[in-house]
């Protein structure tokens, strides 16, 4: 299965400086891949590139290169793939991996908060796949894989990210119905909210890994290899068969861990008495 990726194979994964990007983007590239890498932060790309470039051979056209690209912006999403299909002339995969959020209660969460949170993490999904399909994807197939995150019980604390990536995951389906007899298939990976690096750790005020150890099955915090080993396997022909489906990374920590959010005691939802007697009870409840 790892012929094809030795087939000089090109990818662009978005967010591929840092964390769990820079990992896919490392394990790409010694599979054979040739790794656009595309974010915000120039110097951030740069640095990645320098670093990474030291671990596999000299060639020309280099094997890595980077484009700075808000996703949020429709004209840099377009530019980036004209700039991959200028330097390497096709494009084999898709690794949608930019993305993130703040922390904050969804009461307070500002109407632009709210707003640079779904452009992110869902609008800018969405515009990367469908530009991916316009100039190539849809007349010669590929792979694409969508980062989400554990959403299915909700996110207290991130409902904005929460939302977005529910709807990415939905996406993911209808794009792998809609684009499988062009070749295309399209999955996605959740990360459980506990995929320890520098870079993600960073963007918050709080020790959030730290808080989230105890609760995880696997009483450890998982590594962004953890989640690129994920994303290769859908990305290969080993998954040929798989599409519109979402494979979690999380060490079980959906199915057992407490959300990042305790809710209060309070006695504020009461349970319905029937003991008013039958006509009292039997009383439609509507309010309106
Ligand atoms: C449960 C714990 C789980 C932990 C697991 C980790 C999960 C991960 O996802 S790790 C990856 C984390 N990486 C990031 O989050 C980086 C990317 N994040 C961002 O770029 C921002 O958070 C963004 C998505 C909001 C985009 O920001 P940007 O386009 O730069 O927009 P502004 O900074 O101008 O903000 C616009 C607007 O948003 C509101 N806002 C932003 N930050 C906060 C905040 N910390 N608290 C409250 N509100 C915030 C605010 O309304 C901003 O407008 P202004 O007030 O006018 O600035
Ligand atoms: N770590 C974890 O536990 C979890 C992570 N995730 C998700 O996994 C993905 C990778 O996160 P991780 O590696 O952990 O954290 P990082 O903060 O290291 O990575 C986030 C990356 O996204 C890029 N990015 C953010 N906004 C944009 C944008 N508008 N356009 C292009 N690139 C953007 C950032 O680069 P730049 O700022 O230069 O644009 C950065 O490289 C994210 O989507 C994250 O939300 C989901 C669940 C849990």
């Amino acid at each position: 299965c790892l012929e094809e990726y030795r087939e000089f194979s090109v990818a662009v994964v978005t967010g591929g400086a840092t964390g769990i990007g820079h990992a896919v983007t490392q394990e790409l590239l010694y599979l054979g891949c040739n790794v656009v890498i595309a974010s915000r932060k120039e110097e951030q790309l740069k640095q990645a590139v320098t670093e990474l470039k030291g671990e596999i051979e000299e060639t020309s056209p280099p094997r890595l290169m980077h484009v700075p690209c808000n996703i949020r912006q429709e004209l840099q999403v377009k530019h980036l793939f004209e700039e991959t299909l200028k330097q390497y002339g096709k494009l084999d995969y898709l690794v949608n991996n930019g993305g993130g959020q703040f922390l904050c209660q969804a009461a307070d969460i500002s109407k632009k908060g709210w707003n640079a949170v779904i452009e992110t993490n869902l609008t800018g999904i969405f515009l990367m796949c469908q530009e991916a399909h316009k100039q190539w994807m849809g007349e010669h197939g590929g792979v694409i894989v969508n980062m989400l995150m554990d959403m299915d019980r909700g996110v207290p604390m991130m409902a904005h990210s929460g939302a977005a990536r529910a709807g990415v995951e939905n996406l993911t389906k209808s794009f792998a119905v809609e684009w499988a007899h062009h070749g295309i298939r399209v999955n996605a990976v959740a990360p459980g909210n506990s995929i320890y690096s520098e870079t993600a750790a960073k963007n918050y005020p709080i020790d959030v890994f730290e808080r989230v150890k105890p609760h995880l099955p696997a009483k450890r915090l998982g590594t962004p290899e953890e989640v690129s080993a994920a994303v290769c396997f859908l990305l290969s022909p080993a998954a040929s068969y798989i599409t519109g489906e979402t494979v979690h990374v999380d060490g079980g920590g959906r199915l057992y861990s407490p959300l990042f959010w305790t809710v209060p005691d309070h006695k504020m939802l009461q349970p319905f008495h029937s003991n008013q007697g039958v006509e009292e009870a039997t009383k439609p409840k509507s309010k309106l």
